[in-house]
């Protein structure tokens, strides 16, 4: 509601007002874009001096370099608010601190994280902070479009305002806004509860759970710009993860931090954390679930004891050595097992002690049939180095303790049932059977945590780690030879002038760049499976296996985290219940919990309908409570099985076409999207089947409902609610799941009678009439 005590004419009068001030304001920033466009060149052209000018110059260009990100990100609603308060001072909220450098540095727009800013976002007629009016301006580009006051004395909340919203007018028109396939940021109408979230300490684990639209994806990636902005130093180092479902879903938040001036954050699924390496497999959601249970930690641990091997008592390993046999036996190999074994470290490092001591028992055998006595130590030096560098020896302390990568050791293990059946015992022979896989098959995302588990416990060999570094060095080399020829393409540059390859040449600027300057945190992190990060948050927590927590907890050794999520919407079989289940393991119980519980996309319209199918999820479970209401009625429609095929691309036309500018999703049963897709696909424009990364920026697009998980639709069309609830046993939950994407329109489309979850819809042909 705007502000009762002003008129129109106030209001266009103030327009005119609060249009001087924006345009002030981003005059400012684009005196301070240029300024440190200019800076930024100037350091960059900038060569030679001291080592410690290099390591401030450096420092100067990415603080430059981030600045200029910065202010080019808030471009976009760079200031939405405004407070004055009741002692008559009053100031601006936007994305980013602007100050008057003649003033002394007064503030003229507010970083909404500063905490000055807070009572925008809390300030509430009952409880106003000082505060008089909070006012929203609505912008578009550059200019005021429109503004929203709220005065906040108990005689104007009686009259009328809805409990418990903040800035009600601005938020319902960015809740009613067709959505764009791409979340956007929420930083003008940050609600109470959400701001408390927001702002929480950085220390310990937070859990925010919350129904589904509550904001809980806002929440978690305003939190990261906010702790970005309050922990500038202690993050900035480590970088920050968040960590998605999937790729789509990772494309389709992927612009809020962006748009909030952050870029140091690294946004992964966890089958993205293994670097090198793309987890593009599929397998069956139960082989998956079995992959996922923290017992797979021993599995992996006994896969690696069962290639640490020692010969039988009556076939001693025999190596041929100089025209001669030698004889490892069961006894001597077993106590050099034992030694390595003892010393706690991974195998591949091991692996080195096992080595000496098989050299040590072959030396000993070579030097008694030469006659110990005739030799000296520089002997006996040469008789080691000639074993260590024969290939036959080699190979045979191979078979006994191999060199192994953990692409290496999984691939051998889930491509031998023996194999298998040794390490993974306590396994019953189905669910072995489920492991089973080609030797080349490609990696799933369930796999990367055992990567992970296994990287962790074979460690590397030293040549690997030299091939590494080796590896790098060149990378480092090229990469200042690239820097090298940029410098010196300049032709303005005056001929007498040295050039830059005259004063350094590659490998010596490559020196200079050891600490990889030009890299941001995020990107060094992706490219480091042992990088842990300052801050990790989790979105959609609840589906993560117990094996991919235990990657995660490696990855934040600090346990500063964000745990967002809803147990009511689990529908992966590996995930969660119960989070103290889950963490307990890592923090006991030290974390604390957070709940949210309005939702800000389905209306009540159509909550109404889910809360019957989350009652048989579990009927202690409160849905949350709709904030608006639409006026349109969810439907559903009967079809003949066999007239599916022929009627649905007609039933999806026509919502397409309702939903005007807006998005559609038509959520099918796993085993439907090949055979129904292509029909639908063929009568109705603009379409994506299934999900490629920027598949939600069509028109309509066609999923299943783990596919759908975490995003959201002007419009959704469920077919066939029977399949999606027999398919899985977390049917409901992803029936609950699928009913709560849409943020106007839902439609329902079954073959058989409608199930009784879903009593509330209304018969599709009573709706069109109405
Ligand atoms: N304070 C707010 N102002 C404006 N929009 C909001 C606000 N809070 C949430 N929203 C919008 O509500 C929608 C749902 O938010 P979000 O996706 O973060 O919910 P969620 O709790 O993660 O949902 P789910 O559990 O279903 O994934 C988004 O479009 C988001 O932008």
């Amino acid at each position: 509601m705007s502000s009762p005590s002003h008129g129109q004419e106030d209001q266009l009068g103030d327009v005119e007002l609060e249009q001087e001030y924006v345009s002030m304001l981003y005059g400012r920033l684009d005196d301070l874009r240029e300024y440190t466009s200019k800076r930024l060149s100037e350091v960059l052209r900038q060569t030679g001096g001291t080592p410690q000018a290099r390591t401030e110059r450096d420092a100067s260009t990415s603080m430059y370099s981030d600045q200029l990100t910065q202010l080019s990100a808030v471009e976009n609603g760079l200031c939405f608010g405004r407070l004055d308060f009741e002692d008559d001072g009053r100031f601006y909220i936007g994305r980013h601190g602007l100050f008057d450098k003649d003033k002394e540095y007064e503030p003229l727009l507010m970083d909404w994280r500063a905490p000055a800013a807070r009572p925008f976002y809390l300030a509430t007629a009952a409880s106003p902070e000082g505060v008089r009016r909070r006012r929203h301006i609505r912008t578009k580009r550059r200019t005021v479009v429109s503004l929203d006051d709220e005065v906040l004395d108990l005689t104007s909340a009686a009259q009328g305002r809805r409990e418990g919203l903040t800035g009600e007018a601005t938020l319902l028109a960015a809740l009613n806004a067709s959505r764009t396939g791409q979340m956007s940021d929420i930083v003008a109408t940050i609600q109470a509860e959400q701001d408390r979230i927001i702002r929480s300490g950085l220390n310990g684990v937070l859990v925010v759970q919350g129904g589904p639209g509550t904001g809980k994806t806002a929440v978690a990636l305003h939190r990261a710009a906010y702790l970005l902005y309050t922990h500038r130093r202690q993050l900035a180092k480590r970088g920050v993860l968040v960590v998605g479902p999937n790729a789509t879903f990772l494309h389709y938040i992927g612009q809020v931090l962006p748009s909030l001036g952050e870029t140091g954050v690294l946004l992964s699924t966890v089958g993205e954390l293994y670097p090198g390496l793309t987890a593009t497999g599929a397998e069956s959601p139960h082989a998956a679930a079995i992959k996922g249970r923290i017992e797979m930690a021993g599995v992996v641990a006994a896969a690696i004891k069962d290639r640490q091997q020692v010969p039988t008592e009556k076939r001693p390993v025999e190596v041929e050595f100089e025209q001669d046999v030698l004889r490892l036996d069961r006894r001597t190999c077993t106590q050099a097992r034992s030694r390595a074994r003892r010393s706690r470290q991974p195998h591949n490092q091991a692996r080195r002690l096992f080595v000496r001591e098989m050299i040590s028992a072959l030396a000993g055998q070579v030097a008694n049939r030469l006659g110990r006595h005739l030799l000296d130590q520089a002997d006996l030096d040469d008789i080691r180095r000639e074993l260590r560098e024969d290939e036959k020896v080699r190979a045979a302390i191979d078979r006994l303790w191999p060199v192994l990568t953990p692409q290496e050791l999984l691939a051998d293990l889930f491509s031998s049932p023996a194999r298998l059946a040794t390490a993974a015992r306590h396994l019953s022979e189905e669910e072995r059977a489920l492991l089973v896989r080609e030797p080349d098959a490609a990696w799933t995302p369930a796999d990367v945590p055992l990567l992970d588990e296994a990287d962790e416990l074979l460690g590397e060999d030293d040549e690997a780690i030299k091939a590494r570094q080796a590896r790098e060095r060149r990378q480092e080399i090229d990469y200042a030879q690239g820097v090298l020829d940029i410098l010196d393409l300049d032709d303005e540059a005056d001929p007498e002038m040295l050039l830059a390859t005259d004063l350094v040449d590659a490998a010596g600027l490559a020196d200079r760049h050891e600490n990889r300057s030009h890299e941001t945190a995020a990107e060094r992190a992706a490219a480091d499976r042992t990088w842990t990060f300052g801050h990790v948050i989790v979105d959609e927590a609840q589906e993560l296996s117990a094996m991919a927590w235990r990657t995660l907890m490696r990855r934040c050794p600090s346990k500063s985290m964000t745990v967002v999520g809803d147990i009511a919407q689990t529908g992966d079989l590996a995930g969660t219940t119960s989070w103290s289940e889950v963490l307990s393991p890592y923090v006991a119980d030290r974390w604390r919990l957070e709940e949210l519980t309005v939702n800000y996309r389905t209306p009540a319209e159509i909550m109404a309908v889910a809360a019957d199918v989350l009652a048989s999820v579990d009927p202690a479970l409160v849905p949350p409570t709709s904030v608006r209401e639409t006026g349109v009625a969810p439907w559903h429609r009967r079809v003949e099985p066999a007239d599916l095929a022929a009627t649905l691309p007609g039933i999806v036309a026509r919502e397409a076409a309702a939903v005007g500018e807006g998005r559609l999703a038509v959520l099918l049963p796993g085993g439907s999207i090949d055979s129904l897709g292509a029909a639908i696909a063929a009568a109705v424009p603009d379409i994506a089947v299934g999900t490629q990364p920027d598949g939600l920026e069509t028109r309509t697009v066609l999923l299943t409902v783990g596919q759908a998980k975490g995003l959201e639709f002007d419009a959704v069309l469920i077919v066939d609610p029977d399949t999606i609830l027999a398919e899985s046993v977390r049917g409901r939950s992803d029936l609950y799941v699928a009913l709560t994407r849409a943020t106007q329109r839902l439609g329902v489309v079954h073959t058989d009678e409608l199930p009784a979850l879903l009593g509330g819809l209304h018969p599709a042909d009573d709706v069109e009439a109405a």
